[in-house]
């Protein structure tokens, strides 16, 4: 089975969770793109809910299915947010910001009563970090943000690159929110916690892809079928 067929496995997994009348987180990314796509099937057949994206591009794909939308300043308080990860450790800490999304994405999860991630289970790593940590900062002062967020990656004991994200005509992406990103390829984030805590008093960084205590629950699909952490219903 592909990687894209077990992405939409988890998702139709995540599908069954939902019921009428829930208020929903929709996640971005290729994952959560299936799961869009699988609710929109069923609100075309009658299924009630109201949803709130975390990026413009689920915003676009949630509009074009006719997925009833709303936005945090009118719905604050959310059931169930689904959305994919880069990686997931047997605690549910996770590393977000693959696409981009991160602000909106933790700011969505941090609103909902749960949050399920769904992913292939190659997302699963016993450490988190082979995946560059990506790093929201505004564009003011980059350089001598980028040099902050190096010295509070020492200060938490892992070490790695650390490198502006590019779109591929070379430009510095933007994200939704205006915002550049910093990948830091740190191999291995042994203390989590500890690199989340020094991030967050850096000024300049306005997010960043660690994502702790966030999810209740993961669904994971793998050739032997799907495995679940957590608490799901
Ligand atoms: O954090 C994200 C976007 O910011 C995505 O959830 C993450 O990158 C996983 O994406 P995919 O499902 O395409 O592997």
């Amino acid at each position: 089975m592909s990687a894209d067929e077990l992405k939409r496995q988890a998702a139709a997994r995540a599908l069954e969770l939902v019921r009428p009348g829930m208020r929903l987180g929709l996640g971005t990314g290729s994952t959560a793109k299936h799961f869009v796509d699988l609710l929109g099937r069923r609100v075309a057949e009658g299924l009630d809910v109201l949803c709130v994206a975390t990026s413009e591009a689920t915003q676009a794909q949630a509009v074009s299915l006719n997925i009833p939308m709303s936005t945090l300043d009118e719905t604050p308080a959310l059931d169930l947010t689904v959305d994919g990860a880069d990686e997931i450790d047997p605690q549910l800490r996770l590393i977000k910001g693959g696409g981009a999304a991160l602000l909106r994405e933790k700011i969505v999860a941090a609103a909902s009563a749960r949050m399920v991630v769904i992913a292939d289970d190659g997302k699963l790593v016993p450490t988190l970090g082979r995946f560059p940590l990506p790093i929201e900062v505004v564009p003011f002062g980059l350089e001598a943000t980028r040099r902050a967020v190096a010295t509070a990656i020492a200060a938490s004991g892992a070490a790695g690159d650390i490198a502006l994200r590019r779109r591929p005509d070379g430009g510095p992406l933007v994200t939704d929110g205006g915002h550049f990103i910093l990948d830091a390829r740190l191999g291995a984030i042994e203390r989590p916690e500890l690199l989340a805590q020094a991030l967050n008093m850096v000024p300049g960084v306005v997010e960043h892809g660690l994502f702790i205590g966030l999810a209740s629950g993961a669904i994971l699909a793998g050739a032997g079928g799907l495995r679940l952490l957590g608490r799901i219903e």
